[in-house]
């Protein structure tokens, strides 16, 4: 069996705010069909480092590299082209948009730039995937948090990525919810998809994640299966604290 191809790969990554270094000297892989998680507590770098691979930031250091193809430096319109595709903690969707045109949106800017009747067919498919077949026809502003999340999840598959970052998509949804969105990653997973998920739900880390990636205080301080670093005491004193 051949080995699985690394797909993304992040060198020596630092951004500094002014004084405050938020990333500091990361380095990781992920592989292909690979969905990595990346945890640590509030404040510690994780929606920093996710911006950074989107393009939302340039990096102060270090490199982002897909397929062998440096990204660091690029706008973020050029990296989705590249194909990175993103959701956003604080949901963005189009509001002045119908729910087709936003994830044809993601199309037309996406990796793969499909347009008219190509575009509409694959939004619908898209809708339907996300379990939005009956809201299909409501304004965005209508939509419950849960479906404008699911709409962005949408938007961001619709750009066809070879790499889709997922940053806190399970969050500030009921229990329900929770399980249907998990269901929905786990679908996404079976699929072989590459994933980067960022996320606080340990049960979803759990079930989701083929490896975690922990940073703490901007610096990655472990790595490996959810199980291995979610016993790691250095990872425990850094979620709970010293006491
Ligand atoms: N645009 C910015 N300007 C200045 N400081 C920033 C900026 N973005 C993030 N920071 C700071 O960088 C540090 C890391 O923040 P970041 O949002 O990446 O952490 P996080 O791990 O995603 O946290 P959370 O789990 O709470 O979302 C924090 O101290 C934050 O205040």
């Amino acid at each position: 069996m051949t080995p699985p191809r690394t797909l993304l790969k992040v060198e020596n990554l630092t951004k500094r705010f002014g004084g405050l270094v938020a990333v500091n000297d990361m380095t990781f892989d992920v592989k292909e069909h690979e969905v990595m998680g990346l945890i640590g507590p509030n404040g510690s770098g994780k929606t920093t480092t996710m911006n950074l691979i989107s393009g939302a930031f340039g990096p102060s250091t270090g490199t982002i590299s897909m397929n062998n193809r440096v990204l660091s430096g690029l706008p973020a319109h050029e990296i989705t082209r590249a194909g990175i595709s993103r959701t956003f903690q604080l949901v963005k969707v189009l509001p002045g948009l119908s729910l087709t045109e936003n994830v044809i949106a993601g199309a037309a800017f996406g990796h793969k730039k499909r347009w008219g009747a190509e575009a509409v067919d694959m939004a619908h498919q898209l809708l339907i995937r996300v379990g939005l077949e009956t809201q299909i026809d409501l304004p965005v502003t209508s939509l419950t948090y849960i479906d404008q999340k699911r709409l962005e999840l949408a938007r961001a598959l619709a750009g066809e990525p070879e790499v889709l970052l997922l940053d806190e998509w399970l969050a500030g949804l009921n229990p329900t919810e929770l399980q249907d969105g998990i269901a929905l990653i786990s679908d996404l997973r079976k699929e072989g998809r590459t994933i980067i998920l960022v996320e606080h739900v340990m049960d979803a880390i759990r079930s989701l994640c083929d490896r975690c990636v922990v940073m703490n205080s901007g610096t990655k301080i472990a790595e490996g299966t959810p199980q291995d670093v979610l016993s790691d005491p250095e990872v425990i004193r850094a979620y709970l604290g010293d006491e």
